[in-house]
């Protein structure tokens, strides 16, 4: 196992068009909705990557049959059965697999464990188990409560439930997932602030393209269609490349998120635009152009909170500092992040401060750098940025970005060939 990447300095303005593997948002709702629908669906565009990997093991515990063409980036899924007795799910890593699929599994009147690895043990799930027992579905808490291991049973019958926003969006979107399926249908009410709200807004176009509509947060019982469907490329992927071009200077198309993406986080585009940068959108493409010169920016990421590292890298190379707002909840991530972000800049020499509601970077010029990335993927593509422009950085652990993007280095590495002389 490597246990060091060096990441090297470009020398030159890019000028590059780039298409990053399919969104694992995208790509892990369309699986569960693939498998709850009964007959043959079709993914194409998927993400293969840890994240999705663990929900495919998962909708085959519950009942589903895949069969997987990487090379293809496709996915091909039959739905409608069911799990068998003391199914058991290993989420990995993946938030959003152990999310979304203890909802599912609670369907069902069988017993279904859901784990995961040590990092997943240690984020939360009461909100959802909580929802889960309000719906009717037997929950066991099988080490801490509101923590993994847990079992569920069902089935449930569905109707006025209610659970909390300001820890995460996955917990809603996994209930709305199973919504159609239970016997009174579902209508939730959020008891608190809702983050990540575009993830909420993916999921309902997810659920419509297979056939059920959400009205508010309100589902009717029904069922799933299956049917082909095709996965965008993932915008939080294209915010490193996007970030590369602010810092480097020069430009990078992403091909194949346009305007109509579902997902949230191309709005990280707007971010830079706000830093100085230059950005123009297509039907079908993003492209951010800059000279390399930035100026900080005060801005809330609460809807976009996956590119709040990438903007951290970024802020390094302004003329002025950043502030970052509305993430407070990103310190429950595969890591606490913002302690984390904050370590590492002041590791390589920059001011940088954690604030409740997120962090402050004050530019300055990085010293060559070990960074450490505390098996989290994004902490080791938002910090690989650093590298774009100083030299001696490294990435320790570079082999956790297999979490979403296992090529991400190759594909870095490939932007250089693009610098334009
Ligand atoms: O629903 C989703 O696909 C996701 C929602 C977000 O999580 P939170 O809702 O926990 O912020 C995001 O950080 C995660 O990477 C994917
Ligand atoms: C937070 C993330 O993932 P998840 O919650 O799905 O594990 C992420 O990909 O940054």
């Amino acid at each position: 196992m490597t246990r060091s990447r060096a990441v090297n300095p470009l020398t030159c303005q890019l000028d590059a068009v780039v298409r990053p593997p399919g969104s694992k948002s995208i790509t892990n709702r369309a699986l569960l909705c693939a498998a709850l629908a009964p007959g043959r669906s079709t993914l194409t565009g998927a993400l293969f990557a840890d994240d999705t990997r663990a929900m495919t093991d998962a909708v085959v515990a519950l009942g589903a049959a895949v069969t997987a063409d990487p090379d293809a980036r496709t996915l091909v899924v039959r739905g409608g059965g069911s799990p068998a007795p003391d199914a058991v799910i290993f989420a990995r890593q993946s938030g959003t697999t152990s999310r979304f699929v203890l909802p599912a599994a609670a369907l069902f009147g069988t017993r279904t464990v859901v784990d995961g690895a040590p990092q997943l043990r240690a984020r939360p799930f009461g909100p959802v188990l909580d929802a889960l027992r309000q719906l009717g579905a037997t929950v066991e808490e099988l080490a801490e409560p509101g923590f993994l291991p847990a079992a569920v049973s069902g089935p449930m019958r569905g109707g006025p439930v209610r659970v909390s926003g300001h820890v995460s969006s996955q917990f809603l979107s996994g209930l709305l997932m199973a919504g159609p399926l239970m016997r009174d249908g579902l209508e939730v009410s959020v008891t608190s602030e809702l983050v990540s709200v575009p993830y909420v807004e993916m999921t309902k176009s997810v659920m419509a393209a297979f056939g059920v509509s959400v009205d508010g947060l309100s589902v009717r019982p029904g069922g799933y269609r299956a049917r082909h469907y095709d996965i965008e490329p993932d915008a939080s992927t294209a915010s490193y490349f996007l970030g590369a071009a602010a810092i480097a200077g020069g430009r990078v198309t992403v091909d194949g998120l346009g305007t109509g993406s579902l997902q949230g986080d191309v709005r990280f585009a707007d971010v830079l635009e706000r830093m100085g940068a230059s950005v123009s959108r297509t039907a079908d493409s993003l492209t951010v152009s800059s000279s390399g010169a930035l100026r900080g920016v005060d801005v809330d990421m609460a809807d976009i909170s996956d590119t709040a590292q990438t903007l951290a890298a970024v802020a390094v190379f302004a003329d002025s500092p950043t502030r970052v707002r509305g993430i407070g909840f990103i310190r429950g991530k595969e890591t606490n992040r913002v302690a984390a972000v904050v370590t590492e800049l002041r590791r390589a020499g920059i001011d940088a401060t954690e604030d409740e509601d997120g962090f402050t970077i004050t530019p300055g010029l990085p010293r060559p750098t070990a960074f450490q990335t505390y098996e989290d993927h994004r902490m080791a593509m938002s910090l690989s940025l650093i590298g774009l422009r100083v030299p001696g950085t490294e990435i320790l652990d570079p082999g956790c970005v297999a979490k979403t993007y296992p090529d991400f280095f190759t594909d870095l590495e490939s932007l250089a060939a693009h610098d334009r002389r």
